[in-house]
């Protein structure tokens, strides 16, 4: 078996066991029922993914930033040039980003991994040089990526995670840093959700109206050169992948950096170690993984909503609520790093909170 096909026979859907000890140790605690909201769900989904209740505390989390480019970015899809993406990978290096900040809040490490960047890098502490290419060619004319490349991009974020987990790591959190990534997030989720392109192609970075019409255009022209037009019963998004399987579609329209981080979710899901998603990046690359092996949402958490309108429509399709809605739209795993002490602090509930008996508090139930 190749690697890939080892990590998604690995995965398992959540334990109902787990799930429903979960949720009847949370209805034991010292609260009104369901007071916790959404982290009650949390914990439970948590306690599902490890098969047992209450979930290990996802502690310590490890962030890894995977940065690629993009050959769409000679159509004009974002006013920022393509140099920035080695010049962010630098600025990670030195702690100088978003990214690091948040890293040091939530106590989270940080670890970059070029698997497509179009430059050589020097070698650096912190920075995994696992290239496939120097960027992807231009979906709007045909693949992206090769089926060799795609492979390769999806183990490297395979190997990351469990290189991760093996130095200890007990959450990890997606991050992503690509120069007109956005582009190519909008392409996976035409693609997998059926969705228009003017229904999830959004301002990236910060696009102006004009760049915006021609970024929706370059969409319509990648699924068109790609044959991944779908046919369009009503306007639910529903209907099936034109014939063509997971792995090639993306291919011809992800990026490298969507292929490792599909990688990344699929091993951490196999390990049963849960994945925090950032933005729409990580939501486009999670339909990928979830294409591969239907069982690995299960195995996540969305950490935010980033502005980016594709991304709620990925999460929907994953199934998947936000906890953190910022009107982020940074990526480099900065909304995923926020939702992390929430994680944290829903999973603590279940060790620590004391239970109606032990507490000797009267239960309405009772
Ligand atoms: O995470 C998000 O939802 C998100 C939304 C907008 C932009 N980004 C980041 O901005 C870059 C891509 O934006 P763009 O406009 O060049 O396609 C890339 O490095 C992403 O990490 C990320
Ligand atoms: C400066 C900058 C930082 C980023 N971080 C993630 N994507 C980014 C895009 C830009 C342009």
């Amino acid at each position: 078996m190749t690697m890939l096909e080892e990590t998604i026979a690995a995965i398992r859907p959540a334990d109902p066991a787990a799930v429903a000890e979960a949720r009847a140790h949370q209805d034991r605690l010292t609260k009104p029922r369901g007071a916790l909201g959404v982290l009650e769900d949390v914990a439970v989904r948590l306690a599902g993914a490890a098969a047992v209740s209450p979930p290990p505390l996802p502690v310590p989390a490890a962030l890894a930033i995977f940065a690629a480019d993009h050959g769409v970015h000679a159509r004009g899809v974002t006013p920022w040039p393509q140099e920035v993406t080695p010049q962010m990978v630098g600025n990670f290096l030195a702690g100088g980003a978003v990214a690091n900040a948040f890293a040091a809040q939530v106590g989270a490490s940080v670890t970059v991994v070029d698997v497509g960047v179009a430059a050589d890098l020097d070698p650096a502490p912190g920075l995994t040089i696992s290239k496939v290419a120097y960027g992807t060619a231009d979906l709007s004319r045909g693949p992206a990526m090769t089926p060799e490349q795609v492979i390769a991009a999806l183990e490297a974020g395979m190997a990351t995670a469990r290189d991760l987990v093996e130095g200890g790591a007990r959450c990890l959190i997606t991050g992503d840093m690509g120069i007109a990534n956005t582009t190519a997030s909008a392409a996976l989720i035409c693609a997998f959700t059926g969705h228009d392109a003017a229904a999830v192609t959004g301002r990236g970075t910060g696009v102006d109206d004009e760049t915006l019409a021609r970024k929706i255009e370059v969409v319509r022209e990648a699924l068109r050169a790609n044959g991944l037009e779908r046919e369009r019963g009503g306007t639910s998004g529903t209907s099936a992948l034109s014939g063509m399987s997971a792995l090639e579609t993306l291919a011809a329209v992800g990026g490298l950096e969507h292929a490792a981080i599909a990688g990344f979710v699929l091993a951490g899901a196999a390990l049963r170690v849960p994945v925090i998603l950032d933005g729409v990046i990580a939501g486009a690359a999670a339909l990928a993984a979830a294409a591969l092996a239907p069982d690995v949402a299960d195995h996540c958490v969305a950490g935010h909503r980033s502005a980016e309108p594709g991304h709620a429509v990925a999460l929907d399709h994953l199934g998947l609520r936000p906890l953190v809605e910022l009107e982020l739209r940074l990526g480099e795993g900065t909304g995923g790093l926020l939702a992390h002490p929430l994680v944290c602090a829903a999973v603590r509930v279940m060790h620590e909170v004391a239970t109606f008996d032990s507490a000797g508090v009267t239960d309405k139930e009772a």
